[in-house]
């Protein structure tokens, strides 16, 4: 009973000052007290100091993002895959940013932001696309594309191989590891697959009920609709929608989608992508009071391709026309963003209008247009490279004097020296906040078995000390509670007589009731704490950090959103498993309910934009 008492109420839920002022010794507990108030200074003087670093760091990123162009070109030149031993000179070099492609009757110069040559790495590529993650986790919808001739290597860019991952697991794993790192958040991410295929969107994320086999029939359940909020942004009604709680389930999933893409054999590539793939993980960030929500598109668009080499014929020449469709109406929307111009064609076809929020204002984006070495495909190289000439800066620094991309070159760098001097400090700072807020919570951890101790060494052993600290753990959440804490605490303290006093028997008796009474109220608090409001299919969850897990709602009301476990990846039925949302699961006390799904009425605030192609 005495152990039970003393190891079930160790407690440090009841405030640090009623706890001091009341115990007649709280020599010991001030002192705590004082150590866990100076560290709790220190770590808001930390907290403070990140906040304003974390501004400055946001402010030099997004000049940055700007003054480089929010719209960034790169080129990657596929490693010739030649059989041959014969070495043929490629018509394609690269130097710096430039491209010069040279055949017979053909000498063509080509600009872009960034060459990747074909000795180049997945490793290179990486380093050039991370910047556009942090805008991201900062807020900003992002938007990575592959694009390119059939076979010239996009989904090796995007997708990868297991031993040499691609730019989409790369950019998971920069997410979640930068989410543990950052104290001055909480992050939680989500993920969405679908595959834009002849001109109509399929679930790549949901259950088992499509067939995975092509088909010319144009199956309604995966023609999911666009859908348009007033507030300009989009999305995908009925589109699966899962929440990701660590890098594996990420994974998993991630995995699952590419499993389902529609590929298919062609005269240029074994497995060529017959639609465009898109992966979107949704970031909710919060800091502090708000939380903000932003999308990262990955996009690995089908191949560009002239039908007659690639020999298609029947239902691939079909998907050729309509991957060339989408991808020349992706061409005029970049041109009119580059351009500045008030009408913006995103409604010429599905996959613009699902980037539609994702391409414009605020937005960044990267492209990255792959193509051939070899001879053969000379002309789908000159058209890939002017799709990227079309999405390149109209004034671009070939057009600036000398002087002024002398100033610009300087200012970038003063701008990455900024980032990169905040982001060390930033480091540091995560690594002493980390360590102080440590040293608090074993700080507390000391204090409350102090408590008991104090109290029992007061009593000189008595039991009624025991029933004393059995108390501080019915007083943790309510005001009320700790006052009937305190009344008790005075109780048997000698403020009343010595025959007011509990005999063994009643004390034993006290004690059982206190303890089976504490029983159901710890329940409820356990499950007020695991329920969902309005049966929504939110839940909680935070980015593998000891820290409080942030819990949300999707905010979506007609998307899917999935609890995920590991055991869970095979969704069947016609609807989303959900139970391991629905079920109540013990949560820790720090984490916060989610606010419940808002369910306006779909017309009242959105407009189909499917309709209105
Ligand atoms: N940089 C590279 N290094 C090594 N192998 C590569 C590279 N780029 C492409 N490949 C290889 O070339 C082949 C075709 O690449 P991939 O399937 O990625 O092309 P794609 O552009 O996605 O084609 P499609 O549009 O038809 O889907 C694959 O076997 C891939 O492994």
């Amino acid at each position: 009973m005495e152990k039970e008492a003393m190891g079930g109420h160790v407690n440090i839920m009841l405030p640090l000052e009623n706890l001091s002022s009341d115990l007649p010794n709280g020599g010991v507990v001030l002192g705590h007290d004082k150590e866990i108030s100076t560290l709790h200074e220190e770590i808001s003087a930390l907290r403070s100091r990140q906040r304003h670093l974390n501004r400055r760091r946001r402010e030099a990123l997004d000049k940055l993002i700007d003054l480089k162009g929010s719209i960034r070109v790169f080129c990657r030149v596929r490693p010739s895959i030649s059989t041959s031993n014969i070495k043929i000179k490629s018509p394609v070099t690269v130097e710096q940013e430039n491209i010069l492609v040279r055949a017979v009757g053909i000498k063509k110069d080509f600009s872009v932001d960034r060459v990747f040559d074909q000795e180049s790495t997945q490793d290179d590529v990486f380093h050039d696309v991370k910047p556009i993650l942090r805008s991201a986790l900062d807020g900003h919808n992002v938007c990575i594309l592959a694009f390119g001739q059939t076979g010239t290597g996009k989904t090796y860019t995007m997708e990868g191989t297991s031993d040499n991952l691609g730019v989409v697991p790369r950019a998971i794993q920069e997410l979640f590891s930068h989410a543990a790192q950052d104290t001055s958040s909480t992050y939680s991410f989500s993920i969405s697959m679908l595959e834009v295929y002849m001109g109509s969107l399929r679930d790549l994320l949901a259950p088992r009920q499509q067939p995975l086999f092509r088909s010319t029939e144009g199956n309604t359940t995966c023609n999911l609709s666009i859908l348009a909020t007033t507030s300009g942004s989009v999305q995908v009604e009925g589109l699966t929608d899962v929440a990701v709680p660590d890098l594996k389930k990420a994974n998993q999933w991630y995995c699952r989608g590419r499993r389902s893409r529609s590929t298919s054999w062609t005269n240029v590539n074994n497995v060529s992508s017959r639609s465009h793939c898109l992966t979107r993980i949704t970031i909710r960030r919060c800091g502090g009071v708000s939380e903000q929500v932003s999308k990262l598109w990955l996009v690995d668009l089908g191949g560009s391709e002239r039908l007659l080499k690639t020999g298609a014929s029947g239902l691939t020449m079909d998907e050729g026309k309509a991957i060339n469709l989408s991808l020349s109406a992706l061409g005029d929307v970049i041109a009119a963003l580059r351009r500045k111009r008030s009408h913006v064609p995103y409604r010429n076809s599905k996959l613009t209008q699902i980037l539609s929020d994702s391409l414009g204002d605020g937005s960044k984006v990267v492209m990255v247009v792959h193509i051939s070495p070899s001879k053969e495909d000379v002309g789908e190289t000159i058209c890939s490279l002017g799709f990227a000439k079309r999405a390149m800066l109209i004034e671009s620094s070939r057009e600036l004097s000398e002087d002024l991309k002398m100033l610009k070159r300087k200012r970038l760098a003063e701008l990455d020296k900024e980032m990169r001097d905040a982001e060390q400090e930033l480091g540091v700072l995560n690594e002493q906040i980390r360590s102080a807020e440590t040293s608090a919570a074993e700080e507390r951890k000391k204090l409350s078995p102090s408590v008991a101790c104090q109290a029992l060494s007061d009593e000189k052993g008595s039991p009624r000390s025991i029933l004393v600290s059995g108390h501080v753990d019915d007083a943790a959440d309510s005001p009320q509670a700790t006052q009937r804490a305190k009344s008790r605490m005075m109780v048997h303290h000698g403020s009343v007589p010595h025959f007011m006093s509990a005999t063994v028997c009643s004390r034993q008796r006290h004690g059982a009731a206190t303890h089976s009474a504490g029983k159901p109220r710890l329940t409820r608090s356990v499950n007020a704490y695991s329920s969902k409001p309005g049966g929504s299919q939110s839940f909680s969850h935070s980015a593998s950090k000891a820290r409080s897990s942030v819990a949300f709602s999707s905010g979506e009301p007609r998307l899917k959103y999935l609890s995920v476990k590991s055991d869970q990846i095979n969704v069947s039925s016609n609807s989303i498993d959900s139970t391991a949302a629905s079920a109540p699961r013990p949560r820790p006390r720090e984490s916060f309910v989610s606010r419940p799904v808002q369910r306006a009425p779909l017309h009242q605030h959105r407009r189909r934009m499917s309709c209105l192609t």
